[in-house]
């Protein structure tokens, strides 16, 4: 079990979880609790620039026959044994805004959004990963998940419990002061 730690603990220790999911039941009400802690992110103008789309593990095989009808035969196989275990999925969508500065600060605000989500599912031992696949993009599947005309998906959440001792990663982070100069 991860103990109660620091901010600065939890953002070092999480990691994307990609795969070797626990067969645990990802429970919609769980994540709408996550997500309400999420949603206090910094947002400009206070927009809340997000709307979410959940995907329980029953309805997983209908992702999946939407992803496959994207993507070309030779690779549905990979494409479905990326996805056959995955516990369930949280599609995050924003509105865009034609203006320049409006639709950088709303992704800037549902990008925060997202890491507070997958800080705040690392202390509950579920596990995430952001993913942006070719296919988010494809108007197929914008349609089939009821994805608007004026709306992006930034990202689809793969969300699964895991057992931290199986995810021990050797991660590497440059010193911020080879990023950092003085005016
Ligand atoms: C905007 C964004 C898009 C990403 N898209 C993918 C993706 O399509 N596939 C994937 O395996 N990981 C994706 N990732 C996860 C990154 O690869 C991962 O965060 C990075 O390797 C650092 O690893 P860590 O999250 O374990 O620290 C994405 C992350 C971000 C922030």
């Amino acid at each position: 079990m991860i103990q109660q730690q620091s901010i600065s603990a939890v953002i070092r220790e999480r990691i994307s979880i990609k795969s070797n999911y626990l067969p645990l039941e990802v429970k919609e009400e769980d994540v709408v609790t996550l997500l309400n802690n999420a949603v206090w992110a910094p947002n400009h103008g206070l927009r809340e620039p997000w709307r979410f789309l959940f995907v329980s593990e029953e309805r997983r095989e209908a992702l999946i026959q939407t992803v496959l009808a994207c993507c070309e035969a030779k690779t549905h196989e990979k494409v479905r044994s990326k996805l056959a275990d995955v516990p369930a999925f949280l599609v995050a969508i924003m509105p865009e805004d034609p203006r320049q500065k409006i639709w950088e600060e709303d992704f800037a605000a549902i990008s925060s959004l997202i890491q507070n989500l997958q800080l705040l599912g690392w202390e509950k031992e579920l596990g995430m990963v952001w993913k942006t696949p070719n296919y988010i993009y494809d108007p197929k599947f914008r349609r089939a998940i009821g994805v608007q005309n004026g709306e992006k998906i930034i990202g689809i959440l793969q969300l699964g419990y895991f057992d931290p001792a199986q995810h021990v990663k050797d991660r590497k982070r440059t010193n911020a002061l080879e990023k950092l100069t003085s005016f």
